[in-house]
């Protein structure tokens, strides 16, 4: 029997490798000690992979959440959501099939939120589609946080063995990023950042480093002042504080082996700044985890690949590293609440 609730594991874009990454992470559960999980999807469209990829995988649809770990050992439990397997062509996204990808990350959450399943793993979703389809989230994470209720402050981290890295600003134009860095905005993350690493991943003091965003970190405002005038006073307001916190750091210079080890997550003004490390370190075993949320929600650090989609030579490294981490801060966080319950 699990020492936590089953895990939910969302489909992700049908057309991409989400469903095949499902059945290989279920065939691997023994090997990997998995805990028990099930997928939110069409009944239909797990066996059509299963079936495609010519694998003997059995699927049990579950009436009950409670009931995954009974079914787990012989068969990928399923918890079904409506729809067909009728438009799904793999390596072709589709937003006629919007309906389902949304559903299923909505039912992951609201299982999460009551407290029926322990964290959601959600499977890449391919973002273009689902805009077509009248989705008007960046993401996954900024549509969990809207889930989550007014104010919350999605934190988007990406971590494998080697570096976490979390990207103060997300899903948004290059040419935003200046305007929307604000100091609030960074020390709120900084906030939200090391009270996570704190209670979910067990680290008493975090240690955490900014980026600058200029070449140099801005050579002393020579090639750029969001330093002086922005990054660098809130740093300064958040060590007042008592936050264990450096920068702005070159970002050029700060992913080596050496400079690493003075820290423990790299905050970084835009996207690819902070992602092209983490994935260039390790793409397979990288897992992405969102902040901040009312529950754990982890991913792998990877997207849809359609290029691969329906061949049979996905790696799920990564989705499987994304549920062990689900299921490692599950723990943690029971663990919090009993001690916190006993003093
Ligand atoms: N959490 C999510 O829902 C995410 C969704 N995406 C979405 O995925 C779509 C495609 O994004 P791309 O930038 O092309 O990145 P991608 O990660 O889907 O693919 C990049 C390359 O890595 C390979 N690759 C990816 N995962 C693999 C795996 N498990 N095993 C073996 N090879 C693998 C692909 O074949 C491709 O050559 C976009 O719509 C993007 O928005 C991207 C990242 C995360
Ligand atoms: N590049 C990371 C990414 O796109 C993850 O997005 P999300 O769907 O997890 O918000």
């Amino acid at each position: 029997m699990s020492d936590i609730k089953p895990i939910a594991m969302t489909l992700g874009e049908p057309g991409g490798i989400g469903p095949e990454l499902a059945i290989k992470a279920w065939l691997a559960r023994a090997e990997h000690n998995l805990p028990p999980f099930f997928i939110l999807s069409p009944k239909i469209i797990m066996d059509q992979t299963t079936e495609a990829l010519g694998l003997q995988v059995k699927t049990k649809v579950i009436d009950e959440v409670s009931q995954t770990g009974k079914f787990f050992e012989d068969a990928l439990p399923v918890f079904e959501i409506p729809g067909n397997g009728e438009d799904i062509k793999p390596g072709t996204a589709s937003s006629k099939t919007a309906s389902i990808v949304i559903d299923s990350i909505i039912h992951g959450v609201n299982l999460t939120r009551s407290g029926t399943a322990s964290a959601v793993v959600t499977n890449p979703i391919q973002k273009s589609v689902l805009y077509q389809a009248g989705f008007n989230h960046p993401g996954h994470t900024e549509f969990l946080a809207e889930l989550s209720g007014p104010g919350t402050i999605p934190v988007m981290m990406l971590a494998n063995s080697q570096l976490r890295v979390v990207p103060m600003t997300i899903h948004i134009a290059l040419s935003e990023v200046p305007k929307q860095l604000t100091a609030e905005i960074i020390k709120q993350l900084v906030r939200i950042t090391t009270a996570s690493l704190q209670r979910d991943l067990g680290l008493k003091k975090p240690r955490l480093a900014i980026a600058g965003l200029n070449p140099h970190a801005g050579e002393d405002g020579s090639m750029g002042d969001e330093e002086i005038k922005v990054i660098r006073p809130a740093i300064m307001e958040l060590r007042d504080e008592g936050f264990d916190v450096v920068g702005p750091l070159p970002a050029d210079t700060m992913f080596h082996a050496e400079a690493r080890a003075n820290y423990d997550v790299a905050l970084c003004p835009y996207h690819d700044q902070a992602l092209i490390p983490v994935k260039t370190l390790d793409f397979h075993g990288g897992v992405n985890v969102t902040l901040g949320l009312p529950f754990i929600r982890t991913s792998p650090d990877h997207g849809t690949a359609l290029d691969i989609a329906g061949k049979g030579i996905a790696r799920p490294d990564s989705l499987i590293a994304a549920i062990k981490m689900a299921a490692d801060m599950a723990r943690k966080r029971a663990a919090g609440n009993a001690a916190s319950q006993g003093a």
